[in-house]
């Protein structure tokens, strides 16, 4: 087993097993700290699952995963997210009758403190990170909007901002701009490329133009396996990523 303490995650030989089928199988995979690592692959070959194990929604059957070189492998979840790993799922989990600010707010690591979100004080330390985070996801002058009127891009930005909120040193996001209009993509990039400044990214995608604006590494996944690992120059170029995904 690696002992470097220098990524922000190191998955290592992990395999999850649904009934004797593995799902994921035996695979090894290293993120550097502020790296934007982007996954491809064909439909089922474990992407999803692989985020799962890593957030903790799933229990891994066997192998190691590291969080700044921390076993978190048979941590709970709740934990997970205390040290710094933050999942977004495709479907945006947004109090749709809060405000913009409202749900930022609630976001704050405090505000989730045994006291709970109505005894809430927003502090002048909370607006202030409120307002960075706005400024960040692009909706500064939307803070007042009730969040259930933004555009689906918008609300997307929004979830993206809550988990922002805790500062999350890994951020993992499930295709992030399905859904979204071609300028909304463009703002997403930005806002990708703007936030693994100060954390490690992980991003599922199927669209190999979004791909190419925000990956620095592509990892290629294919029955729960890697099947190459690199720049976008050279998985694009692999002859194997080409039968088994791009040829498609
Ligand atoms: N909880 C589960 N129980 C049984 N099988 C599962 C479970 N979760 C995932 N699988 C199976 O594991 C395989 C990998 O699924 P996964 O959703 O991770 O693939 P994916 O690469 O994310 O695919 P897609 O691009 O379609 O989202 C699939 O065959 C799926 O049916």
């Amino acid at each position: 087993m690696s002992t470097n303490t220098d990524f922000a995650l190191a998955v290592e030989d992990l395999t999850v097993s649904f009934d004797g089928f593995k799902a994921i199988d035996n695979l090894t995979l290293y993120i550097d700290r502020n790296e934007l690592r982007v996954i491809i692959g064909p439909n089922g070959a474990g992407k999803t699952t692989l985020l799962d194990l890593i957030c903790g929604k799933t229990r891994a059957s066997s192998g190691s995963i590291k969080f700044k070189n921390q076993e978190i492998t048979r941590i709970p979840e709740f934990k997970r997210v205390r040290l710094g790993l933050g999942r977004k799922f495709q479907t945006p989990s947004i109090y749709e009758n809060l405000s913009v600010f409202k749900n930022l707010e609630v976001s704050y690591p405090e505000g989730r403190s045994v006291f709970g979100a109505l005894a809430f004080q927003c502090t002048d330390a909370v607006k202030a990170r409120v307002q960075e985070v706005a400024s960040d996801i692009g909706l500064a002058d939307r803070l007042e909007v009730e969040a259930g009127l933004l555009s689906h891009g918008q609300k997307q930005w929004l979830e993206i901002g809550m988990l922002l909120m805790q500062d999350p040193e890994l951020l993992m996001l499930d295709e992030p701009i399905a859904g979204m209009s071609a300028s909304e993509r463009d703002l997403t990039a930005d806002l990708l490329n703007r936030i693994c400044r100060n954390r490690a990214v992980i991003v599922i995608e199927h669209d190999m133009e979004f791909v190419k604006r925000i990956a620095h590494k592509v990892t290629v996944m294919h029955q729960g396996r890697i099947l190459a690992e690199g720049s976008m120059e050279k998985v694009q170029s692999d002859p194997k990523v080409i039968d088994v995904y791009l040829g498609h």
